[in-house]
């Protein structure tokens, strides 16, 4: 029986009866009960954080708990992407009528993928000669050293510290939560603010374990031909 500790988010697949991903999400606890209650799935809204029902997921015949993440088999996946009114008025009031959204198998970059990125993470659009490229490595070292600061001196009231006091299963589970946040993105903007925040806690994952954010790019540097 699948019995996921009070808060812990664990990733969702979701298949149909013949086995096949129909889509992702993410859930906790108290989405888990709730599914089993309303034999409907509920999923954690990746960008509120809330618990609302996934609109296409009816009928489902079992959540199997998998090492990590939970599985939902249904009988029944509507093409449908809004949720029928039907549906809308059957539920509890105060519940409102959101839902929460699924992200389909193979469409997991949303629909922005052509988007154009504001901000500091536009700089995909420059030319790979463009020298400033070079800030990239130099924020990134400041950023790391600075973590590494934190860790030595941890001073209260920052988040960083706060994940050293916490451990590194801690800081594992926060990587993987940040990972499945990335997958959920729906736009180009979501999608470099999720990564932003995987890159920041994979950073603080190294410096647990006394790497160098380097390392990881040492291995990539000799895969590129
Ligand atoms: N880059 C980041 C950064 N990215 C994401 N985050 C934090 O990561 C957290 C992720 O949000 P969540 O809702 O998933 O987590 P949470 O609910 O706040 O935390 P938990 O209770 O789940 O542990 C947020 O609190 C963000 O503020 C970051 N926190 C710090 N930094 C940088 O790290 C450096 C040191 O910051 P301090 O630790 O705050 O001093 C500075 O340069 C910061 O800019």
């Amino acid at each position: 029986m699948f019995n996921p500790k009070d808060g812990e988010i664990l990733p969702v697949l979701i298949r149909n009866s013949r086995g096949e991903l129909m889509g992702t999400g993410i859930s906790n606890e108290k989405g888990f009960r709730k599914s089993i209650e309303r034999q409907e799935a509920w999923l954690l809204d990746g960008k509120t954080g809330r618990l609302l029902p996934a609109p296409r997921i009816r009928g489902f015949q079992e959540i199997r708990h998998r090492d990590g993440y939970y599985e939902i088999i249904s009988r029944e996946i509507s093409a449908d992407t809004d949720p029928a009114p039907a549906d809308a008025a059957q539920k509890t009031p105060g519940e409102g009528t959101e839902t929460a959204e699924m992200t389909d198998a193979g469409d997991v970059q949303g629909s922005g993928e052509n988007e154009p990125v504001t901000g500091s993470a536009a700089g995909a659009e420059k030319d790979p000669e463009d020298p400033s490229y070079g800030e990239y490595g130099m924020f990134l070292r400041r950023l790391e050293e600075t973590i590494r600061r934190r860790r030595e001196e941890m001073p209260p009231g920052s988040y960083t510290t706060h994940l050293f006091e916490k451990g590194e299963e801690k800081i594992r589970k926060k990587t993987g939560e940040e990972a499945v946040e990335l997958l959920l993105a729906r736009d180009n903007q979501e999608l470099a603010s999720e990564a932003a925040d995987l890159m920041y806690h994979m950073m603080v994952l190294f410096v647990q374990r006394g790497m160098k954010f380097g390392d990881a790019v040492e291995v990539l540097r000799s895969r590129h031909s």
